[in-house]
């Protein structure tokens, strides 16, 4: 059996006398998109804020590749070859979209006598083309502010930033939640591209019937535990409900509930 490239066992974390995660698994494996899915409130931003190194756990383990590792920053997190698109993208709205994948990390020529280089535009604006073109992204204009772009279009400019500099895995907080239908229809094809690259995309959505059309694997959240893994082959939008309401996967979903004294 395949090794999870990504795993969280047991991960625990309050806020007051909230427990938002409480003994949480959770496993990423090569080359899929899983989705994970939940009511709100059931865990999934906090779980995912912890994968990506911006909250810490009060409890539990994180394992890369079956090595235990500590995720305590975002930067440690980029590291092990995470990234995340959260709903806010956070793109400059006045840079262009190669511009926007070179963000905090531009590419410098040498100066003269190891003296501080300057941009090397024409290096960035190559590389970004590149990359675009690698997962099928065609942009109205490369040139433009992103804010000039559309909803889908920003959204697939953030991705693409992302799978510029993840090597495992890219969560992606509802990364269709505000668009139309053509530009989620594209958005999807890109989901599946980056996966088709070799790197692992979990998606959080609220839209069972979407998860169920785009993902391979679903895992189900609710008070703060993973209540079941299945393949979305084996799932219905009436066993992925019944899931996140009673932690029980339903029938005709070959789920594994985890152990929920509700269930029992
Ligand atoms: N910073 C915080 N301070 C206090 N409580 C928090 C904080 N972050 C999350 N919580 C609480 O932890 C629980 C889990 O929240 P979380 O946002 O992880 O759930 P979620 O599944 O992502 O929900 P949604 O689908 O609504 O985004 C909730 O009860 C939430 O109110």
């Amino acid at each position: 059996m395949v090794a999870p490239l990504l795993e969280a066992r047991g991960i625990r974390r309050r806020f007051g006398h909230v427990h938002a995660l409480d003994g949480a698994d959770f496993t990423v494996f090569p080359g899929e998109i899983c989705a994970l899915i939940g009511d709100n409130g059931a865990g999934k931003s906090t779980l995912v804020k912890i994968l990506s190194g911006a909250e810490k756990p009060d409890g539990g383990e994180i394992l890369v590749e079956g090595r235990p590792v500590a995720l305590d920053s975002p930067l440690a997190a980029q590291r092990h070859g995470i990234a995340t698109v959260y709903q806010d993208l956070a793109l400059a709205p006045e840079l262009t979209p190669a511009d926007n994948l070179f963000l905090g990390r531009e590419t410098l020529r040498p100066g003269i006598l190891g003296a501080l280089g300057f941009l090397d535009r024409a290096a960035m604006r190559r590389r970004a083309g590149e990359q675009f073109a690698r997962l099928g992204v065609r942009l109205r204009s490369a040139k433009v502010p992103v804010s000039t772009l559309s909803g889908g279009q920003r959204q697939s400019v953030a991705i693409a930033r992302a799978a510029m500099w993840a090597d495992r895995v890219i969560f992606m907080d509802e990364p269709t939640a505000a668009l139309g239908v053509v530009q989620t229809a594209r958005v999807l094809d890109l989901i599946r591209q980056v996966r088709d690259q070799g790197i692992s995309v979990v998606l959080i959505s609220h839209n069972m019937p979407q998860v169920i059309d785009v993902a391979d694997r679903i895992q189900v959240m609710r008070l703060g535990r993973r209540v079941a893994d299945m393949p979305a082959r084996d799932a219905t939008v009436a066993s992925l409900v019944a899931a996140m309401t009673s932690g029980a996967a339903g029938e005709g979903a070959a789920g594994t509930v985890a152990d929920n004294e509700e269930t029992a």
